[in-house]
C-alpha cells in the first residue's frame, strides 16, 4: 500500500494506532483521576532508536534491510525496521502556514509536530534534519513562529511546526497555555502520528517544559522527548548531560516509564539520524498496522 492511501484504508488516525501502544503510564496517584480506558490500560511500546551504526542507515540501496539482532523491536507488536530510503529525505517543502484547522493540509499523511518554548532549537532542527539551511526561517526573536507551519518531506510525511509556548512576554503567568488552535490541532487532528516535544538540554528542567509533557500524556497524544543544544554548556550550570538526567528524573516522578529520548544538536547534526530513523519506524509501524486492519 501507497503512503497516499494508508489512512484511508486503515479507517483509524494514525494517532489511534500509536497511542494504544506508544504512551507512558502514570504513577499510580495519577490513576487516582478519572482515566480514558485507553490510557490505563495502555502499554508500553518498546523501539529500537536506529543509530548511525545501524545497516539500515548505511546501506544506500532502497532495498529491504535484515535487522541486525540488536534492532528487533521488543513489544506487543513486531515492527518490521524501515527500509534505508525511509530515512532519507530527498525532498523537503515548505507547504503553508495554518492559524486554523481548516487551513491545514487534507490530512491524509502522517504528521509529526514540532513543539517547544520560544527559542528551544524548532527551527534549527527542522533545517538539520531536512539538510535545508533555511527551509524553516531561523530566529533569534523569540515566538516568531506563531502559526502551524506543515513541510512535506519526500512527499510522503509532514513535519509540521507549531508555536512556541511560554513566551514570557506574552504569557503573564507561568503557567503553560497552548493558544486555542494549537490545543485543537493536538486534539482532533487524526493525521497527528507523534509530537516532538523540544527541551533545551543546555539548560536545567524548566517547570513550563514538564507541564506541557504532562498535559501530553493526560491529553493522550503520544510524545517523544527530544533535547536540543546538547552541544551547549553554560558556564556555571550543570552539563547537558546532567540537565536531561534532572528531566528525565522529574518525569519519572509522574510517570512509570520514560517516552523515548533522542539527544541532538542543530550545530553538530547530532541526533538526526538517529530522528529519521525513529520516524521512519513509526511511519512503518503506522503503514504495517494499517495493512493488517
Ligand atoms: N549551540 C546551539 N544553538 C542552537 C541549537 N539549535 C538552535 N540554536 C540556537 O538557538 C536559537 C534559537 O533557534 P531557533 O531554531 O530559531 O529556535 P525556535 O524554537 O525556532 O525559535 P522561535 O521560532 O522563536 O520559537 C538560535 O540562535 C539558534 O542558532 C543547537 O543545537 N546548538
Amino acid at each position: 500500500m501507497g503512503p497516499l492511501s494508508w489512512l484511508a484504508t486503515c479507517g483509524r488516525s494514525a494517532r489511534a494506532v500509536l497511542r494504544s501502544d506508544c504512551q507512558l503510564r502514570p504513577q499510580p496517584r495519577l490513576q487516582q483521576r478519572p482515566l480514558q480506558p485507553s490510557w490505563q490500560n495502555s502499554q508500553k511500546w518498546h523501539l529500537h532508536v536506529v543509530t548511525a551504526e545501524s545497516p539500515a542507515l548505511l546501506e544506500e540501496s532502497g532495498d529491504d534491510i535484515e535487522a541486525p539482532e540488536e534492532l528487533h523491536p521488543v513489544g506487543p507488536e513486531e515492527v518490521e525496521l524501515p527500509k534505508a530510503s525511509h530515512t532519507k529525505v530527498k525532498t523537503a517543502e515548505y507547504v503553508g502556514s495554518a492559524v486554523k484547522l481548516t487551513q491545514c493540509p487534507p490530512p491524509k499523511l502522517p504528521e509529526f509536530a514540532i513543539i517547544g518554548r520560544s527559542n528551544v532549537g524548532k527551527s534549527s532542527l527542522i533545517n538539520m534534519l531536512t539538510g535545508r539551511a533555511s527551509l524553516a526561517l531561523t530566529s533569534k526573536t523569540p515566538g516568531k513562529t506563531q502559526c502551524i507551519n506543515h513541510f512535506i518531506i519526500n512527499k510522503t510525511w509532514y513535519l509540521v511546526d507549531l508555536p512556541g509556548y511560554g513566551y514570557a512576554k506574552r504569557a503573564k503567568t507561568s503557567r503553560l497555555e497552548w493558544n486555542e488552535f494549537t490545543k485543537e490541532y493536538f486534539l482532533k487532528r487524526e493525521s497527528l502520528a507523534m509530537v516532538l516535544l523540544l527541551v533545551d538540554g543546555s539548560i536545567p528542567p524548566q517547570a513550563i517544559d514538564l507541564e506541557c509533557a504532562m498535559w501530553l500524556a493526560e491529553s493522550e497524544v503520544p510524545f517523544t522527548l527530544v533535547f536540543t543544544k546538547i552541544d551547549k554548556r553554560k558556564k556555571k550550570l550543570p552539563s547537558p548531560a546532567a540537565n536531561i538526567k534532572e528531566f528525565c528524573d522529574k518525569l519519572l516522578e509522574e510517570f512509570r516509564d520514560l517516552p523515548m529520548v533522542i539527544k541532538t544538536s542543530a550545530i553538530k547534526a547530532t541526533g538526526r539520524l538517529e530522528l529519521l530513523g525513529f520516524i521512519a519506524q513509526l511511519r512503518t509501524l503506522v503503514e504495517q498496522q494499517a495493512k493488517r486492519g
